[in-house]
């Protein structure tokens, strides 16, 4: 309670001086919304130390004497990566989605929201530039005074957005922002909007099809799969997974059969299944013809749906004699998806809500920062808790 008083007070009198030293001509600060990602190598020349950065992170996984060994497996596994985002144009293209998604969304962020306009995204990055001290920085230098925080997850992970959160909050404390008004877009999964879009994409996949194949055709909602000894210890992801799957199902009338379906595993501990490979090669020898996947868990392409959806699973498909093998577009600047990104924020906004619900439950085995204190931090933004 004190702590909430000392801070309410002390964010009264920074709010006042950068009132009082602001010309009264001058245009407001931004309400920025701070997009976050693990990011993907921009170039060939990046992707070690992508590597290397997500292997040294606890909250995607826990290794003993982990310098050194994410180091070890950082290099080892450079040179395959290198040639996968070689097969993908020599990077990954979400740093340029990302910004065209933010430069959407707050043009229509500034009509649907006046009262909080202008706004500004910046985008922090996990495990590639532009990392979060580069977006803290840019906020700080703009006199930023009140932030939305906008995981591009839209289901949660303590391993995705978890570990952005994590970051952000040292971020937040070594550079001194704890007076910036910070709330918390931590999940989306069943968003009107992002249903939307998906399922738009999904039909216009389906639209490619003539109506005997149509009759024909199952969905394949595939996402990245999460290891069993994460999800066992309650992480939310699959669960959440699972729910836009069945909100896509309906909007599309149930009318196809589908599977939700897991890749990109890594490593040899068990991972949660059906894998995406398996399920492609047994289909195909039970004699389906008409497959469309669909990245769920993506909102833009990476070498997910580039490199193992188009080209890897694609191979796969043909091999075991399916001829109808399709893929979903990713959202990437979909007018519908940044729409509803738009929207995203300023319901958010409008809610006066800090974080979801759901964020203050820590995972009942965790063993992750992120499900700690990271919870703790943003509950003190919180006049309700
Ligand atoms: C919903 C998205 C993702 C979840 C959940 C996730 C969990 C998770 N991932 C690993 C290990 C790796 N992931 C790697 C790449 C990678 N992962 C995601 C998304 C999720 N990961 C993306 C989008 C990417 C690629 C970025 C791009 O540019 O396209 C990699 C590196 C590639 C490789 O070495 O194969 C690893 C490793 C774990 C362990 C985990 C959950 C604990
Ligand atoms: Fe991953
Ligand atoms: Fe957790």
């Amino acid at each position: 309670m004190l702590h909430t008083i000392l801070r309410q007070s002390t964010k009264c009198r920074s709010t006042f001086l950068t009132m009082a030293a602001r010309p009264m001509s001058t245009q407001r600060p931004p309400t920025a919304v701070l997009l976050t990602n693990m990011g993907g190598p921009e170039t060939l020349d990046d992707v070690h130390d992508f590597l290397l950065n997500l292997f040294t992170d606890r909250d995607i996984m826990k290794l003993p004497f982990q310098p050194a060994i994410a180091k070890w497996i950082a290099k080892r596994r450079t040179p395959s990566i290198r040639e996968q985002y070689d097969s993908i144009g020599g990077g990954s293209p979400i740093l340029k989605w990302t910004r065209k998604q933010g430069q959407a969304m707050e043009k229509l962020l500034d009509e649907l929201s006046p009262e909080t306009a202008p706004h500004k995204h910046y985008i922090a990055f996990r495990y590639v530039k532009p990392f979060t001290q580069h977006a803290l920085e840019e906020m700080k230098a703009d006199g930023v005074e009140r932030a939305v925080v906008f995981t591009q997850y839209p289901q949660y992970s303590c391993s995705t957005t978890g570990s952005s959160m994590n970051e952000l909050q040292r971020g937040i404390v070594a550079n001194g922002m704890e007076n910036v008004k910070w709330s918390v877009i931590d999940r989306w999964p069943t968003h009107p909007g992002f249903i939307e879009a998906m399922t738009t994409k999904v039909e216009r996949k389906l639209a490619e099809y003539t109506p005997e194949q149509r009759k024909d055709a199952i969905i394949l909602f595939s996402a990245h799969s999460l290891p069993m000894s994460v999800i066992n210890r309650g992480d939310t992801y699959p669960a959440e997974v699972a729910s836009s799957v069945d909100h896509v199902m309906k909007r599309l009338g149930n009318q196809y059969p589908y599977r939700l379906i897991w890749q990109s595993q890594v490593g040899p501990q068990p991972w949660l299944g059906p894998q995406t490979a398996d399920v492609v090669k047994n289909y195909g020898e039970a004699g389906k013809k008409n497959l469309v996947v669909v990245p769920i868990a993506f909102t833009s392409d990476h070498i997910e749906t580039l490199f193992e959806l188009d080209q890897e699973y694609a191979e796969e498909a043909e091999k075991a004699g399916i001829t109808g093998w399709k893929r979903a577009e990713a959202l990437n600047d979909d007018p519908i998806f940044t729409k509803a990104m738009a929207t995203i924020v300023h319901e958010h906004l409008q809610s006066g809500q800090v974080v979801s619900r759901q964020y203050y439950l820590r995972c009942p085995g965790c063993t992750f920062d992120s499900c700690g204190t990271t919870r703790n931090f943003f509950k003190s933004y919180d006049p309700q808790q």
